[in-house]
């Protein structure tokens, strides 16, 4: 560990490191550590204590103490103008080249994720903030398999998604504590680039993940309001847009947006986190089972009940509401099967554009003209806000909370290991975003994979073309049997390959649920 002479963080060496903990740095770090770690601390064991609740019967409902924030008339700070049209919003690692190709991909924003997409090695963490530095002051370049990347004339607006509120970034400390990964990846991001950003005349811009409460939301205010003092920025300089990707977050949205209305860039339907977040907070409940991953889409009722209510709650104050990310990507080499994704992406496009979204995600620069083309064509204005599309909608808390009926199959067990083997060898690579089987797999879509598979095992589910009983010892065999394939296939991927069976074995047959498998993963990774 290396401890500077102004702070008392210390962190492991790295090269990226004297450009971007500079003892400035390191101080506003500590600074946000010493102010908002307790409290974080403090939400993460309310999360403990409302799962305890849920375990013993309890279900969520829109709260009662809130509910003149609900039913009061007020509206978010006015958006800036570069966050007025947000049509289509690419998304990717902070990766030196992904940051230049989303940038330049045609995409009115990027956001630039240290998220699902990124696994949280502490050279990712650096050099992201390195990219993210270079990418703003228009300096970012790279040479790569004979190809020259730098920024275009035109670029995307940036937005950049901090880690969540339960991961830790364990290689810098303070007094032998983990500093909290949001504020390390939010705190280094404005530190280096908030009079950069004011002087381009634009804002500082997040994404905030995996919120459970608005007192979650509460806090990031706090965070966004000391940051702006601390650093002499006008109130409302930094904006958020808030995901709600949770069970429990959909039924807080307007209070959400209440908390951060002087901050607030409005919500976002993190489509992946939430059909996470349903099966793990339901996790002990018979009657919230759901089938097979591929069944559970945005077509189904309990899907729209939640992305229609996102429109409602954000364009009644004033808000944005984006639409989420289809994991299908391009198809290289098999004309019919690259015809069938974008179909697929079309069609969820378009039927996020019929319901009022404001804007979307997509995964790849390939899908960034069809997306812009639906968004063209059925939203002519720079954003629903005042189109009144879902003003009438009743949303009741049962809608939320019927889980989509289907089948759960071979395949869909199959699949399931699989992809959970896959993509947990590559975040232990040191990769957070993968394509596999023709689909985008980061550590939101893995999650659903691995906890379905424990929801099916603990439950006693039988699979319904075998008849097939989904146990702890039969997926323990499918692993060992899907990390043979995988190796043989793999040449010199043996070893990662063990370390994922091994890992996804203890989060798919142990009694109790783990909450994110990033955390075991982490302890893993260097
Ligand atoms: C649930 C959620 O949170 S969704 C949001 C988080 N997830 C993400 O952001 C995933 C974003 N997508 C990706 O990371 C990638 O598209 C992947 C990993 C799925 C596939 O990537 P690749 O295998 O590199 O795709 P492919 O080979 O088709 O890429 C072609 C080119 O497009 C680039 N590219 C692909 N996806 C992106 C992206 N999202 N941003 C920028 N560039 C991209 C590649 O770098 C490559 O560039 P090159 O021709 O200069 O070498
Ligand atoms: O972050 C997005 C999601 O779908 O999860
Ligand atoms: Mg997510």
């Amino acid at each position: 560990m290396t401890q500077t002479t102004l702070t008392r963080i210390q962190h492991q060496p790295h090269p990226d490191a004297g450009r971007v903990l500079s003892a400035g740095a390191l101080a506003f770090l500590e600074d946000l550590h010493t102010r908002f770690d307790a409290r974080r601390l403090e939400l993460l064991a309310a999360r403990q204590e409302r799962q305890r609740r849920l375990d013993a019967g309890e279900l969520p409902d829109f709260l009662p103490e809130t509910a003149e924030i609900r039913a009061g008339s007020w509206t978010v700070s006015p958006l800036p103008a570069d966050l007025q049209d947000r049509r289509v919003e690419i998304t990717g690692p902070v990766d030196r080249k992904m940051v230049i190709n989303a940038l330049n991909s045609g995409a009115r924003m990027f956001m630039a994720d240290f998220e699902d997409a990124s696994s949280p090695t502490w050279g990712n963490c650096l050099s992201g903030q390195v990219n993210l530095m270079d990418a703003v002051r228009r300096t970012i370049s790279l040479k790569q398999g004979g190809k020259s990347y730098r920024l275009n004339p035109t670029t995307a607006t940036l937005l950049v998604r901090p880690r969540g509120l339960h991961l830790q970034e364990k290689h810098a400390t303070f007094q032998d504590s983990p500093l909290s990964g949001s504020l390390f990846d939010f705190g280094l991001y404005v530190y280096h680039n908030a009079q950069e950003r004011i002087t381009q005349g634009t804002g500082l811009y997040f994404y905030i993940p995996k919120l459970e409460s608005h007192l979650e939301a509460r806090w990031w205010n706090d965070v966004f309001t000391f940051t702006e003092q601390a650093l002499g920025l006008t109130r409302g300089t930094i904006r958020a847009t808030v995901l709600i990707e949770t069970i429990l977050a959909a039924f807080e949205m307007d209070e959400i947006l209440y908390e951060l209305r002087e901050h607030s860039a409005g919500l976002n339907c993190g489509r992946w986190d939430y059909i996470f977040s349903f099966i793990k907070k339901f996790r002990t409940r018979h009657d919230k089972i759901l089938p097979d991953r591929a069944l559970v889409s945005m077509a189904t009722p309990m899907m729209q009940a939640y992305s229609r209510l996102a429109i409602q709650t954000c364009h009644k104050r004033g808000a944005p509401a984006i639409g989420g990310m289809s994991a299908f990507i391009p198809v290289k080499g098999d004309e019919a099967a690259n015809e069938r994704a974008f179909a697929q992406v079309r069609a969820d496009k378009e039927r996020e554009a019929e319901n009022g979204h404001d804007g979307t995600w997509v995964a790849h620069p390939g899908m960034v003209a069809l997306a812009k083309e639906v968004f063209d064509r059925l939203m002519p204005g720079p954003n629903q806000i005042g189109s009144g599309k879902q003003a009438d909608l009743k949303v009741t808390a049962a809608d939320l909370l019927t889980p989509p009926a289907g089948p759960i199959t071979e395949a869909g067990v199959n699949t399931n290991v699989d992809v959970s083997l896959q993509y947990l060898a590559a975040w232990l690579d040191g990769r957070g975003a993968v394509p596999i089987h023709h689909l985008m797999e980061d550590a939101a879509t893995a999650e659903i994979s691995r906890a379905q598979l424990w929801q099916w095992a603990h439950h006693e589910q039988r699979t319904s073309d075998h008849d097939t009983p989904v146990t702890p010892e039969g997926l323990t065999r499918l692993i060992d049997a899907h990390t043979a394939r995988l190796s043989a296939e793999q040449p010199g991927r043996q070893p990662r390959l063990a370390q994922a069976a091994s890992l996804l074995k203890e989060l798919v047959t142990q009694d109790q649920f783990e909450d994110f498998l990033t955390l075991p993963g982490y302890q893993q990774l260097s």
